[in-house]
């Protein structure tokens, strides 16, 4: 990472540049605001220098228009230092408000665009997201106030360096001995500090997830029956105990850094001191130089402290902004293709053709040049053990990921060629793990398609088929009624009145809602659509799903065998290629992997009529 790299200054200052444009496109007329008052609070404490010189000059020359004059600016200053201040911190707030705004809209709108599934996989860019939301809530903005605070306390510094200069080079030196230092090691500490956040990010993702398990209601159940409480809870000290040890390291390295830099300032103050006081008496300096240099060492004290203050924050917020930059400049994750062609009704159907695929080039092979004939209006069994990708290959089909090698053919054209919101538009699934989104019945079933989500004839025919509406309906709010206890809607007064809690098979009716709603699209996929459903219920789905998708394309996975049986074709997969595919009559004929697993799951319902997944 570029924070433990050599030359840190330079791409810090190329940092600036996207900062400043992104506060600039969230409101010009506010950023110009922001640095008309820096610059304001920036000349302020160097006209206060030369006002008090004038009004001490004044006073001992007896001249009472210089004294006057002097006085009236300074209070004038003074007034006008007393507003800056507050109006700067207003203006920051309200650019705040903006920038984060407009941060978020551009920050979420980028990872929208991350088509596949590998990215989110990534801890790195798990991590670089966790700062890119810091990053769109506060610190894009932190960054531009800072930015302008450093350019108000560089001006400001070097223009009370210049005014000692002025009346004595070597007091002015003396100065800039006990500001310098200060302000290079803030940059180096800044530096590490920016460094160590990066070294943090893993181990606060992982406390995080064990303090989430402890506290979250979807473990609550594991966590009390198996006694893991007081594991996961040392589980979070041991990663607090090494992010303090880390935080120590460098709160140590701070404190001898600013000690030393703390003596060096009073040497060289001090000795800037002694030198101005032995000129006056030597009648080479005014006593109003004098109260110019203790002016000037007030203000250049303060300006420093500022501005090393502002160093160290505005170098971590844009590293932190670099990690806004890269998720939002990415690279698109899927290759798009330059004319995407549109994805035309399915007439003849999808073709599997020697697809290989592994998540990473770490990680196994799952799909071993797999070949497979889904007819468009056919329905397709996948059928294959635990773990033997079945649910990979209908990632592959909705092209979450490409194949590693081989070819995914679309009526004769390879995915990779369409266009990528067509293709997914033409695709209606019910995934393994299909989503519990913590809303309302009505939106969990609209969410299948956005345009329906506020027809609520159209969402309760979605329910009726799958055996919903009625369920729904007896809800204390109806298709309204919260369906997760986390959340009170704005309406909700009393306790009786919050969420529900749906069981497994319900929330399993409600996916097919979902994906009832979006109506006959030109490939189904159906990821173990009977989880959690009883048989009675399993052979009610099946018929219904028959009603509203017959010839549609439909790729079923299932253990239920009874499910497999019933479609046109099944394939079996088996360590990664489909090891048979043909009717259920053929399969069972060859007596090979599937008429063995149908056999046993046939004896197991004639043994024990109960269901063997
Ligand atoms: N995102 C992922 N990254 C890495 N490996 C993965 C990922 N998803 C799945 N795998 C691995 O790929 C293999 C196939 O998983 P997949 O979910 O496709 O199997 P499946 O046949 O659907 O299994 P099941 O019948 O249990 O649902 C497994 O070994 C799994 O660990």
């Amino acid at each position: 990472m570029e924070a433990t790299s050599g030359s840190w200054i330079s791409p810090n200052l190329r940092r600036v540049g996207p900062v400043l444009s992104l506060a600039w496109r969230a409101g010009p007329a506010l950023l110009g605001a922001q640095s008309a008052t820096a610059l304001l609070q920036a000349v302020l404490p160097v006209t206060i220098a030369w006002l008090t010189k004038a009004v001490v000059d004044g006073v001992g020359g007896r001249d009472a228009g210089l004294a006057a004059g002097a006085t009236a600016g300074l209070v004038a200053a003074g007034l006008m230092m007393g507003v800056a201040s507050h109006l700067q911190s207003f203006l920051d707030k309200l650019g705040g408000y903006r920038s984060s705004l407009y941060a978020q809209d551009v920050l979420y709108q980028a990872v929208n665009r991350f088509s596949g599934l590998a990215r989110f996989e990534s801890p790195e860019l798990q991590d670089r997201l966790r700062y890119a939301q810091a990053t769109a809530g506060q610190t894009a903005s932190r960054a531009v106030s800072g930015i302008l605070a450093i350019a108000g306390g560089v001006l400001t510094t070097t223009a009370l360096l210049y005014s000692v200069g002025v009346i004595s080079p070597v007091t002015a030196a003396f100065l800039a001995l006990s500001a310098a230092p200060a302000a290079a090691a803030e940059f180096m500490l800044a530096r590490r500090r920016a460094a160590l956040l990066w070294d943090l990010g893993p181990l606060e993702r992982r406390e995080i997830f064990f303090a989430g398990l402890i506290t979250s209601i979807g473990a609550a159940k594991e966590v009390r029956l198996y006694g893991i409480g007081d594991y996961l809870k040392s589980r979070v000290r041991r990663e607090r105990l090494q992010i303090n040890a880390l935080h120590g390291t460098q709160d140590r390295r701070e404190l001898l850094t600013l000690t030393g830099l703390g003596v060096l300032g009073a040497v060289g103050t001090g000795g800037g001191f002694a030198w101005i006081v032995m000129s006056a008496i030597n009648g080479t300096a005014t006593v109003g130089d004098v109260a110019l240099y203790i002016a000037a060492v007030g203000a250049a004290q303060a300006a420093v402290i500022a501005l090393s203050g502002s160093l160290a924050r505005t170098y971590e917020d844009l590293l932190t902004f670099e990690h806004f930059q890269s998720v939002v400049t990415a690279e698109p994750d899927l290759p798009h293709a330059v004319q995407p062609r549109p994805v035309t009704t399915l007439r003849e159907g999808i073709e599997l053709r020697d697809v290989w695929f592994r998540y990473s080039p770490s990680h196994p092979w799952i799909l071993r040049g797999v070949n497979l004939w889904i007819p468009a209006g056919a329905s397709v069994a996948l059928v294959g053990r635990n773990g033997t990708g079945k649910s990979t290959l209908v990632k592959l089909l909705c092209r979450f990921y490409d194949p590693t090698r081989g070819q995914i053919l679309w009526d004769g054209v390879d995915l990779r060629e369409l266009d990528l919101a067509a293709l997914r538009g033409a695709i209606s699934a019910v995934f393994q793990d299909a989503m519990h989104y913590d809303l309302t019945a009505r939106e969990n079933i609209g969410l299948g398609d956005i345009d329906q989500m506020d027809d609520l004839s159209a969402i309760r025919g979605a329910a009726r088929l799958s055996g919903m509406d009625d369920a729904i309906s007896a809800l204390p709010r109806g298709y309204d009624t919260l369906l997760t206890r986390l959340f009170k809607s704005a309406a909700e007064a009393d306790d009786a009145a919050t969420g529900v809690i749906l069981s497994g098979g319900q929330w399993q009716r409600l996916a097919l809602a979902r994906a009832f709603l979006r109506g006959r699209r030109h490939l189904l996929i159906l990821d173990e659509p009977s989880t959690g459903l009883d048989a009675v219920s399993e052979a009610d789905i099946q018929e219904r799903v028959r009603g509203v998708w017959q010839g549609v394309a439909t790729v079923v996975i299932s253990h239920r065998l009874s499910t497999a049986k019933a479609a046109d074709v099944v394939a079996v997969l088996d360590e990664g290629q489909i090891a048979e595919a043909g009717t259920h009559a053929d399969l069972m004929a060859r007596s090979g992997i599937y008429a063995g697993m149908f056999e046993l799951q046939a004896r197991g319902y004639q043994e024990t009529d109960a269901v063997v997944g």
